[in-house]
């Protein structure tokens, strides 16, 4: 078993969900249920303003903050989208370049000391039965990160701590999610976008920023969220690795489900701590 960093040893999840369960985001337009697995995985979400994006990453956050066997690292460029789960993040990153980055460099250092710990036990992976959480990052918007803020020597150093926690991550349970309103080559690169096991594309302007988020020529084959009509907001294409991006609809949550589910999620976590 691996050393603990977090979770009590004699700590089960007795209540709420588990990380390890698929995540409901929605429904697919043949009508069977949007549920991924997002443990061992990331995923990248992207659209244009207004496509709903936050919508569909407020229900990866939902699932998580209602695990007890999940933490959640919140960075939020906007301060806003994900401002609401704030109370329940064991780290909230705001706009602000340089915390960002000394906060990426810690789970950078805490997933290579996972690794050490799973080698040390000849192990590969991390699973449910280990006394640490999966840790999930949400980073929204990435474009604020590797873009907009700070120098280029910190955006460059932000989007390699990235790639790096994208790229490692899965084995030693971090898991990346991302999202942008800007699907351009400079914010996803193909080398960043392909470590990405899952990718939801809401409305995109052009063919190509389709593309840029699902990968080249999905959108000559007929799977082009720019087709997407923009009064269709949550509506989505998402691809899993290895299939065949699929039109689905999210989840909506409104602010005063989001709310209680805070208030769910707190109650839970006084539970989990008595
Ligand atoms: N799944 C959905 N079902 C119903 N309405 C939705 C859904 N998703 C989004 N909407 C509507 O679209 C609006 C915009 O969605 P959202 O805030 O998620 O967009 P966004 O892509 O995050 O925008 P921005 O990039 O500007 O932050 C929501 O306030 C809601 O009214």
């Amino acid at each position: 078993m691996l050393k603990r960093t977090r979770r009590k040893p004699d700590t089960v999840p007795v209540a709420g969900l588990s990380i390890y369960d698929p995540i409901h985001l929605g429904i697919f337009e043949d009508g069977h249920r949007a549920d991924i697995p997002l443990v061992y995985r990331n995923i990248l979400l992207a659209g244009e303003p207004g496509s709903g994006k936050s919508v569909g990453l407020n229900n990866v956050v939902a699932h998580a903050a209602l695990c007890p066997d999940a933490s959640l690292w919140l960075f939020d460029g906007k301060q806003v989208e994900l401002g609401l789960w704030r109370e329940l993040a064991d780290v909230f990153v705001g706009p602000d370049i340089s915390r960002a980055l000394t906060a990426l460099e810690q789970l950078q250092a805490e997933m290579n000391r996972r690794y050490e710990e799973l080698d040390r036990v000849r192990r590969r992976k991390i699973d449910r039965t280990d006394p640490v959480d999966v840790i999930m990052l949400v980073v929204d918007e990435l474009a604020l990160f590797s873009a907009t803020m700070g120098s280029k020597d910190e955006q460059d150093a932000f989007v390699r701590l990235l790639r790096d926690l994208v790229a490692r991550g899965r084995a030693a349970g971090v898991i990346v999610v991302a999202a942008t309103q800007r699907p351009s080559a400079d914010i996803i690169p193909t080398s960043l976008r392909d470590l990405f096991g899952y990718r939801l594309a809401f409305r995109c302007t052009t063919d190509s920023s389709s593309d840029i988020v699902l990968g080249r020529g999905w959108a000559s084959q007929g799977y082009n969220a720019a087709t997407i009509a923009p009064e269709d907001r949550g509506i989505g294409l998402l691809l899993a690795e290895g299939g065949v991006p699929r039109r689905m609809k999210s989840a909506y949550l409104s602010d005063a489900d989001i709310y209680s589910l805070v208030e769910y999620a707190r109650q839970l976590k006084i539970g989990r701590a008595a």
